[in-house]
């Protein structure tokens, strides 16, 4: 028998491993005519890869980009089933931007960087992106204003409320919990924002997609496919998963049974309260309970983490260059009206700081992640890409090209904004925190760019303007009081490495 076992495997391993070397050698001269970009000092191993990528992304874009060239880079760690990024100049964005996911799947290329058909993670549909923007586009009004209630019913209990009470939190810590909650009262329904296993569940589902990605992946496509459901971080996906199913059930059914009665109207759900309406709203008529569910499930894991992150890097900033805390603490109490909510129009200032925060640090050093899946001629450089090509945009080299933000491009200028909004009056509006331009791709570009950015934007706002008129704040690493000036901040891969050593010290002002 075990003579068997080897008489039959042995050749299925050679043949397995055949198809994998000619494939990969077929790969690699399909892209022959798109130069690679490695490190110059040779060192090219998975680690530099991992630690380095924002400055080997930085170096391709000004030797190629810059003359209008795509390049690509090389994807040394494990499990990735395509083997190069093609990093694209700017101009073929603009080109591509609003091509359809039949021929730049975005769909494709989300299932590839999450590993999704290993760790089972909710595939992103054709048609969520679109409902959740036409719905936050619609009521960002009413949802700017829930956002400022639910912060201060989150804040007045979570944080000190006198000020003989000091509180020390860390960011990550504090934040996910937090945005998961106030997010979830805008998504949801009462019965599940109040539900603290709900609350548990997409805080902890949030992060196990980046792990269980991050898992699988640690093992070659083919192996993965095997190992997939013993892996913990997996087996816990896909339980949130359908965890989310059972806890959808009643809204999707509610919402079914209205629409099929002719009570409730597509119209009347895009303006309705809740998130869960608004992708109703924009859901095809016969939308199944899957599909619903994962939409929303996917809804909450784009939206925690990189909103934590996004307001931690932001507070870091600031509170390491105190220079920049009275103007933004005399603004945020100029826009905080009598009864304690905040006119976010008035935020002016912070919005330029937030803009330069997330322009050195983005959530991700690469955006507009694509896969092509109709070989495509790009008109503007006759550059051909064939079927299979990853094609991205290096968001963190183009916020940092000296050419569009000058000599000092890459160091922290929290006026800077301010200046180029203020000098000029025509084009200020695309200079805002969460428009999508292609020199600000922190939030991607055009049709596919984040639906929620403004969400995410109003709701970052509310938070540091609260923070900075309620309470005095002192910047911390792993509880100890931190002078050490804005610190480096660290990318795995092509994510922002979350700051969970920092957090700040808290004590209530007396006066606001
Ligand atoms: C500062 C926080 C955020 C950042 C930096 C961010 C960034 C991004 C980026 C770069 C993309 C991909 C765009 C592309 O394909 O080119 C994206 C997609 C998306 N974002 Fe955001 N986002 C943030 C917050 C949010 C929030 C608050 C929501 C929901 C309320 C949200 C919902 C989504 C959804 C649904 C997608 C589509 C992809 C998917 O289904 O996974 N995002 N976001």
């Amino acid at each position: 028998m075990p003579n068997l076992i080897i008489l039959v495997s042995v050749p299925i391993f050679v043949a397995v491993t055949l198809q994998y070397l000619y494939r990969n050698f077929t790969q690699d001269r399909a892209w022959n005519h798109i130069p690679t970009h490695e490190f110059e000092d040779g060192d090219n191993s998975r680690d530099r890869y991992v630690r380095d990528l924002k400055d080997l992304l930085e170096s391709g874009y000004r030797k190629y980009s810059k003359q209008g060239l795509p390049f690509k880079v090389k994807i040394p760690i494990g499990g990735y089933s395509v083997r190069y990024r093609v990093v694209l100049p700017k101009d073929h964005l603009e080109e591509m931007k609003h091509l359809s996911n039949n021929t730049f799947s975005w769909a494709l290329a989300s299932a590839v960087i999450f590993a999704q058909d290993f760790t089972g993670a909710p595939p992103r549909g054709p048609w969520s992106g679109k409902a959740l923007r036409v719905g936050i586009h619609q009521n960002l009004g009413d949802i700017t204003k829930k956002l400022d209630q639910q912060i201060d019913m989150y804040f007045g209990t979570h944080l000190p409320q006198n000020s003989s009470m000091i509180m020390s939190i860390r960011f990550m810590d504090f934040f996910v919990p937090a945005i998961a909650n106030i997010t979830s009262s805008l998504l949801v329904d009462e019965r599940l924002s109040s539900n603290p296993e709900w609350i548990q569940q997409t805080c902890d589902f949030a992060v196990n997609r980046y792990k269980s990605a991050d898992d699988v992946r640690a093992y070659p496509p083919l192996l993965a496919a095997l190992v997939a459901p013993l892996i913990p971080s997996v087996r816990q996906l896909r339980k949130s998963r359908r965890y989310v199913k059972e806890q959808m059930t009643p809204l999707y059914e509610d919402m079914k049974m209205r629409q099929n009665s002719g009570i409730l109207s597509k119209e009347k759900c895009r303006k309705g309260a809740f998130g869960f309406e608004w992708l109703w709203g924009g859901a095809p008529d016969d939308v199944t309970l899957d599909d619903f569910s994962d939409t929303m499930m996917r809804t909450l894991i784009a939206s925690i983490h990189t909103t934590a992150k996004t307001i931690s890097v932001a507070l870091i900033d600031l509170l390491s260059q105190p220079q920049y805390m009275d103007e933004l603490r005399r603004e945020a109490m100029e826009a905080t009206e009598f009864d304690g909510s905040i006119d976010i129009e008035k935020l002016f200032k912070m919005d330029c700081f937030l803009k330069e925060s997330q322009r050195l640090t983005p959530v991700f050093l690469l955006t507009m992640n694509r896969i092509v899946t109709q070989s495509y001629t790009f008109k503007v450089s006759g550059t051909s890409m064939p079927v299979g090509t990853m094609t991205t945009a290096a968001t963190a080299a183009i916020a940092t090209d000296p050419d569009t933000f000058g000599i000092d491009s890459n160091c922290f200028d929290g006026s800077r904004f301010q200046r180029l909004r203020l000098s000029n009056k025509a084009g200020e509006s695309a200079l805002k925190m969460g428009m999508a331009t292609e020199d600000s791709l922190g939030f991607g570009l055009g049709s596919q760019a984040c639906p929620g950015r403004f969400f995410a934007v109003n709701q970052i706002k509310l938070m540091l303007a609260k923070f900075l008129t309620r309470w005095e704040l002192t910047l911390e690493k792993n509880g100890q009081k931190w002078l050490g000036g804005r610190p480096k901040y660290e990318y795995y891969d092509f994510s922002v490495v979350a700051p969970a050593e920092y957090g700040m010290l808290l004590r209530r002002r007396e006066i606001i």
